[in-house]
């Protein structure tokens, strides 16, 4: 918001692995244009894009456009290596002066499109259009209310023949920024520490979690499939995973609506897997091509595998199997004895509370019925519950019983339910405190 702060930020951009910072005028309260731009330029530690949003366009100058106008100038006669004019005052720029370029500096035409991404063949239009301004880098940037939506973006930075950036800004836009050095993109957005942007992400994980620098054309995606899907941790998981494998591949969250309209869309061998999560572990069993026998039993599948060889699509359980081995490896710690551990699984007769019997508490439950536990199922649907009981031999009880239910000593309670989950941390489906009668 101050000259100061802004000579600050940037200093903070390099420290955090920018390679390029840009600045908004319009955030900057009570600009004096010439004397600001003057100090911004001279103590920059990186090169400068210079934009300044009328609120129109989505920023919050609401003064003169005259004066604003001017200000871009200002930017480009000192020597600022970006300067960045929305389509509209470039096309008319053009018209009347017939150049937008002043010395070395580079100029970025950009557009902002509210509402649904306009098709393919709008927006190569809309490029070309958009070129013809003389602009050296254009860059399109769309409010995506829907993942599918963002194919159209790649295409468009596929198959340009100049400079693009295009991007979504939203939940659903992230991939559009974390894949777009994939399909060609100039520059990638991320926000410093401290100065969250919605729909944009951090610069911190576009250099540690994602490494941004790594993705070129040949890099394999693969995502996580869920709704919502900013909670997992999947990211910090994988990607690190998968550079020490020296595999060049990039694992992302994708905010999915709609399963059938992603595979549809989302089907080249650039998208090489998934991981599948709440809601959809049982729903995206009809999307796979084949499904292991386990994930058949179980009915829900939380791995998917695109087959290199014919692109088919293979789902998996891997949930079932990873949930118990990390209970019998808690339970075996506490019952070693003399450091040898038991052969029989610490699961073997034990009571196993489950609360949710969806995609996450079938497959537990199925792995607790292999152990040989004694399962006992609540769900907020009790059909589900019942349902679930009866394929794991087990017992299905009212939900409204939960607060009332007396557990043996020693029984294990398992959390399938999105309670606990990202914001809300600390909260669980039981009362701490137990019932007496
Ligand atoms: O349940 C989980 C967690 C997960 O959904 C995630 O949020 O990262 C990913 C799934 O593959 C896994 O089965």
């Amino acid at each position: 918001e101050s000259v100061d702060q802004v000579v600050e930020e940037m200093h903070k951009a390099k420290a955090q692995g920018a390679d390029v910072v840009e600045v908004r005028l319009d955030c900057i309260k009570q600009f004096q244009a010439h004397q600001d731009l003057e100090i911004i330029l001279k103590s920059k530690p990186l090169p400068v894009i210079i934009v300044y949003r009328p609120k129109c366009e989505g920023g919050l100058y609401e003064g003169d456009e005259t004066a604003r106008l001017e200000a871009l100038h200002s930017a480009l006669k000192l020597g600022a290596d970006y300067v960045d004019f929305e389509l509209k005052v470039a096309a008319e720029l053009m018209s009347k002066q017939n150049k937008l370029h002043c010395g070395g500096t580079k100029v970025i035409v950009s557009c902002f499109l509210d509402g649904v991404t306009p098709s393919k063949e709008e927006l190569s239009n809309l490029a070309t259009h958009m070129q013809a301004t003389g602009a050296d880098i254009i860059k399109i940037v769309t409010s995506a209310s829907n993942i599918t939506e963002l194919a159209r973006l790649f295409h468009i930075l596929s198959y340009s023949q100049m400079p693009v950036v295009a991007y979504a800004v939203g939940e659903r836009g992230l991939i559009s920024q974390l894949l777009s050095p994939k399909f060609g993109s100039n520059l990638v957005y991320g926000s410093i520490e401290g100065m969250a942007v919605p729909g944009l992400p951090t610069l911190e994980s576009l250099r540690k979690a994602y490494k941004v620098e790594h993705i070129n054309s040949d890099t394999k995606v693969f995502g996580l499939i869920s709704k919502p899907v900013g909670h997992s941790k999947g990211p910090i998981l994988h990607n690190p995973t998968l550079r020490h494998m020296n595999f060049n591949g990039l694992y992302v969250p994708m905010f999915v609506d709609n399963l059938k309209e992603f595979f549809e869309v989302y089907s080249t061998p650039d998208f090489a897997g998934f991981s599948v999560g709440i809601p959809y572990k049982e729903a995206v069993i009809q999307f796979c091509d084949e499904v292991h026998p386990l994930a058949q039993n179980i009915g829900a599948v939380n791995t998917i595998v695109r087959r290199p060889s014919d692109g088919k699509l293979i789902g998996y359980n891997t949930d079932c199997e990873a949930s118990v081995t990390a209970m019998e490896d808690a339970l075996q710690e506490c019952r070693c004895i003399n450091g040898e551990k038991s052969l029989v699984s610490p699961l073997a007769g034990k009571e196993f509370v489950l609360v949710g019997a969806g995609g996450a508490g079938r497959a537990l439950a199925f792995g607790a019925k292999t152990r040989g536990a004694r399962i006992i199922i609540f769900d907020i649907d009790f059909e589900r519950a019942k349902m679930l009981a009866h394929a794991v031999s087990g017992e299905a009880r009212p939900f409204g019983d939960l607060p009332y239910f007396q557990p043996e000593k020693g029984s294990i309670l398992a959390n399938a339910t999105p309670i606990g989950m990202h914001p809300n941390k600390d909260r669980i489906p039981v009362s701490e405190v137990p019932y007496l009668k």
